[in-house]
């Protein structure tokens, strides 16, 4: 069953028109990105689905529920991630999880959630005294503490060194591990590709595409790229004619870069000419696309322009 369901949402802040005409699934359970760059419409649309923005026009299921017309009902179904503005600097981490387990009726026990968010060892630490990854974790608690159907997160990771992002992502995928559906936005890339199972790409309002990320890439960028060194005395006609090579470019520091949609096929010839001397293979790898190739098949520029 869908977890959400959009169909056709627009939204408009005077002359601008934020969300244009967007319309998508999350599935249930699974963990699912809008991604795109600043001021695309991510956070407008999550909070719309939120019941903290009406539309001007489409259609919002969350949890089977029409977001419009019972906005309570969606609201006891879903946790939403606060920013740590909204915390007290000087309550301990158990008694912030604690002040918003008293918020719902069949509140999750406080200390399950510490543990599950790696919080049990700072439970008595003050909020001003952790680190930036320490409270994206707290707020991520307090938003799990009610024992949501499904989780928002709002560039989760946005601020975090490498090490405390990857972290936070297995956080993610243990609470997407215990049936939950998490929805969350973000502008990396490779965040989106590592972390989630379905993605939607927006610019500028627009709704441009959604899959899985393989599916995004194998309909945008099919063609992978295969970078080989070759020993001087090789020529490279002999990896030119290969069944599978759409063209051939020139890599980086001399190497040949076969171009293909017919990634496997091309090794394998590679391989057996190869190991029948015809070739001296240097060294070999193989670039596939990614969904920020994709992203600039879509719109014409990087996302981090
Ligand atoms: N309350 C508002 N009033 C007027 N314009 C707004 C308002 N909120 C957002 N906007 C505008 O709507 C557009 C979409 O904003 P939104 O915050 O949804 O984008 P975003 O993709 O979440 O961007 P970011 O990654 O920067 O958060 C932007 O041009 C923004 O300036």
């Amino acid at each position: 069953m869908a977890a959400i369901v959009v169909e056709g949402l627009v939204k408009r802040y005077q002359d601008l028109v934020a969300v244009d005409g967007a319309s998508f699934m999350v599935e249930e359970g699974e963990i699912f990105a809008l991604l795109g760059p600043n001021g695309a419409g991510k956070t407008t649309t999550l909070e719309i689905l939120e019941g903290l923005r009406t539309a001007d026009a489409g259609r919002v299921e969350v949890a089977g529920v029409d977001v419009r017309r019972h906005p309570r009902q969606v609201k006891a179904r879903i946790g939403v991630q606060l920013q740590d503005a909204g915390f007290f600097n000087l309550l301990t981490v158990q008694e912030t999880v604690g002040l918003f387990a008293s918020f719902h009726p069949h509140p999750r026990p406080v200390e399950s959630v510490l543990e599950e968010l790696s919080l049990q060892e700072k439970r008595r630490a003050l909020v001003r005294d952790l680190s930036g990854g320490q409270r994206q974790r707290l707020s991520i608690a307090c938003a799990l503490v009610g024992d949501p159907q499904i989780l928002f997160l709002d560039e989760p990771t946005t601020g975090l060194d490498p090490q405390a992002r990857r972290a936070l992502w297995e956080v993610i995928r243990e609470i997407r591990n215990r049936g939950r559906t998490v929805v969350l936005t973000t502008h990396y890339m490779e965040e989106a590709e590592a972390l989630c199972d379905r993605v939607a790409i927006m610019d500028h309002g627009r709704l441009l595409a959604a899959g899985t990320p393989d599916e995004l890439i194998g309909r945008f960028v099919p063609e992978d790229r295969i970078h080989i060194a070759l020993e001087p005395r090789a020529g490279s006609a002999a990896v030119e004619s290969l069944p599978g090579v759409s063209r051939v470019e020139k890599g980086e520091n001399g190497t040949v870069v076969l171009v293909t949609r017919q990634a496997s096929l091309v090794l394998q010839h590679l391989v057996s000419i190869a190991s029948d001397g015809q070739l001296d293979l240097g060294s070999l790898r193989v670039d596939r696309g990614t969904l920020e190739d994709v992203f600039l098949q879509l719109t014409g520029r990087r996302l981090r322009d």
